[in-house]
């Protein structure tokens, strides 16, 4: 056998590992200098694990399975729609695309603790769908002192999102949330991370339906309200 013609093939066409030291070392980075950052995540994931998931959040739309999402938690839940508009479902992890995609997120979930010392405990996560016309107004996903959600992130699941669609993920300074520092348009595999307590954003109003799954990094044990 011709060894010259085997070596080279190795480290070339092996793909990317989905989640390696060297992109959590760039989350990591990103959380501590801004406090947030948008990547785009499509080869990491792969188009099929994607195709799944849009397909899953597609029929519990066409479904109803959805319901529509409030702001709090236990007895202070409040479902204000000059709030919030969308509707959610939880993920549970037990599909085969919803286990492949809490394999990944437990993956960040290690590498941030590893990095920043987070005590990052387990995470949640739900679809979201946004329906023509809905938003979510500027909100903080946790508050300060409360620290059960720590880090948040949003993964993207509309194909071909142009500006016109609206609905773009719109991020405020956390110094001084007046200022927009950011605008994140939901393309299909792009993610948004960001520190819970500390950075105000909003959904902007959708043009068309705009699918995604938000997941919270959270530091306690048991689900405790927000
Ligand atoms: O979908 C997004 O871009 C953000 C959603 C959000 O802020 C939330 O669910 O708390
Ligand atoms: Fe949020």
């Amino acid at each position: 056998m011709n060894n010259q013609l085997v070596a080279p093939i190795l480290p070339h066409n092996e793909p990317e590992p989905v989640v390696s030291d060297h992109w959590l070392d760039e989350l990591a980075d990103g959380l501590t200098e801004h406090g947030w950052m948008s990547q785009d995540v499509a080869v990491r994931l792969g188009a099929e694990l994607l195709a799944g998931l849009r397909n899953e959040v597609h029929i519990l739309d066409r479904t109803e399975a959805l319901r529509r999402a409030g702001v709090g938690r236990g007895a202070g839940l409040q479902r204000d729609r000059s709030v919030r508009r969308d509707k959610i479902a939880w993920l549970q992890g037990i599909t085969p695309v919803q286990a492949e995609l809490f394999g990944f997120f437990e993956s960040v979930r290690l590498g941030l603790n590893q990095r920043l010392f987070l005590g990052l405990k387990r995470f949640e996560a739900h679809y979201a769908t946004y329906h023509e016309g809905d938003f979510y107004r500027r909100h903080v996903d946790s508050f300060q002192g409360r620290a059960s959600r720590v880090v948040s992130l949003v993964l993207y699941l509309n194909e071909g999102w142009e500006e016109a669609d609206g609905g773009a993920l719109q991020v405020y300074n956390r110094e001084n949330e007046d200022e927009v520092c950011g605008s994140v348009l939901p393309e299909e595999g792009r993610m948004a991370l960001f520190m819970s307590e500390e950075i105000p954003h909003e959904v902007l109003p959708a043009n068309r339906t705009r699918y995604s799954i938000a997941c919270w990094f959270r530091c306690d044990e048991v689900p405790l309200p927000l």
